[in-house]
């Protein structure tokens, strides 16, 4: 279960740890069922306030799925929720919507998010996705790439986690044309965040009982920027001597990971290579449908799926998978130390995969969203 060894209780220790200079990691596992003095969620009324951010695309209706499923589960979540769209209409102003959203997440600390929409197309349109991410330094993607009980996809015995720089790389959003015709797209890698991600690497391994780190790169040809981030991952391994560790460059990666996943525990990268990488994963497993994911900093953090799809296509449908939200907000709830209710909702997710009745289309098979969130609520009932 992806529930079973990657608990995210976890993941905020491993955030702090991990940004503070010389912090180590205890080796035993730590399980800080609640988190602690800098990151302090709202509760009122005995209920946690969260944002919630439905996103573009599919995001409206697994967001209800997940509502539904929590309502009916009696979670002790109260949502706020910000309806910030990147879909850019005639005169509207999407970014006073940003600016909410952003400070909701300021209040609350703890966040729900589906993807926003960035259009190919505009230019000057920043990504809202990434300059949340940005702003609230949420620094750490993880990804979790596991095969579901009782969903048979290529390949077996796939686990593996991927762990992505989120703030700086590939996505710094710093291009210019200095002549009609040539552009320059500046790619920034920094010690000081290559260091801190590293970290939280290999505290989120210790933390969760993997053997093994691999640091993922292109040192061959970006020598001075990847360079650095290789070079400074094998400087914060050394602190870490009960953890297996090496590197790939990442088209290798790529190629391995379609052909021997299972050779993958824990793997650390900049920005772009992460994006890639978590589709690839998700591919292995069963499709972005089922791919939960959560981006953690000091003081914040947004579960969101962890292959960041929209999913316009099928916006509307009532086609659209929603295990990869639930699955996140099941994340969050472990984060918030609400894990009974993480479990009972996660395990009625993996129970109706398991029964094979109820699938989606993107399972192969041809429920709806709201067929797969009833089942999951029956389930629920049963247990
Ligand atoms: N286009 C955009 O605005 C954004 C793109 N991205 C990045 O770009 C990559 C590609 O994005 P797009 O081309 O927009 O992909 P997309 O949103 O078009 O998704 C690709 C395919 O997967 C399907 N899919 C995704 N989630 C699903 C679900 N829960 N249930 C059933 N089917 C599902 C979609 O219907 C679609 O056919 C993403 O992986 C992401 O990393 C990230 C944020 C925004
Ligand atoms: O396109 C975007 O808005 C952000 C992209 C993103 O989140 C990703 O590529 O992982």
């Amino acid at each position: 279960m992806l529930s079973s060894r990657s608990l995210t209780q976890t993941l905020f220790r491993t955030a702090k740890a991990s940004s503070s200079r010389n912090a180590v990691f205890p080796a035993t596992r730590a399980m800080a069922t609640v988190v602690s003095d800098l990151f302090k969620p709202t509760k009122y009324g005995g209920k946690y306030t969260v944002t919630l951010i439905p996103g573009d695309g599919i995001g409206a209706e697994v967001t209800e799925s997940v509502k539904t499923i929590f309502k009916s589960g009696n979670v002790p979540v109260e949502w706020e929720q910000v309806d910030v769209t990147g879909v850019v209409t005639g005169n509207s102003h999407p970014e006073e919507l940003f600016r909410e959203s952003v400070n909701s997440l300021r209040r609350n600390k703890v966040g729900l998010k589906g993807i926003l929409y960035t259009p190919v197309e505009r230019s000057g349109h920043q990504s809202f996705n990434v300059a949340l991410r940005q702003e609230l330094d949420i620094y750490a993607s993880v990804v979790l790439i596991k095969n579901m009980p009782g969903y048979v996809t290529r390949h077996s015995n796939v686990d593996m986690c991927i762990i992505r720089e989120n703030t700086e790389g590939e996505y710094s959003g710093l291009e210019h044309q200095s002549v009609p015709g040539v552009v320059e797209s500046l790619k920034i890698v920094t010690r000081m965040k290559s260091e801190r991600i590293s970290k939280f690497a290999f505290s989120f391994a210790t933390a969760n009982q993997r053997k093994k780190v691999t640091c993922i790169h292109k040192a061959n040809i970006m020598k001075l920027a990847d360079g650095l981030f290789r070079s400074t991952f094998h400087e914060v391994a050394k602190a870490y001597p009960r953890l297996e560790v090496n590197d790939l460059i990442v088209d290798n990666a790529s190629m391995q990971a379609v052909s021997r996943p299972q050779q993958f525990d824990v793997l650390v990268m900049p920005n772009l290579y992460g994006s890639i990488l978590s589709n690839i994963g998700a591919a292995l497993v069963g499709g972005p449908g089922i791919i939960p994911g959560c981006n953690m900093g000091r003081e914040y953090a947004v579960f969101e799926p962890g292959c960041r799809h929209v999913g316009l296509d099928i916006q509307g449908r009532d086609q659209a998978n929603p295990t990869a939200l639930i699955l996140s907000a099941t994340m969050m709830l472990r984060h918030l130390g609400l894990d009974d209710h993480a479990t009972r909702i996660s395990q009625a997710v993996y129970d109706v995969v398991a029964d094979g009745k109820v699938r989606t289309k993107d399972m192969g098979g041809n429920s709806t969203t709201h067929d797969f969130t009833n089942a999951v609520l029956k389930q629920m009932e049963r247990q």
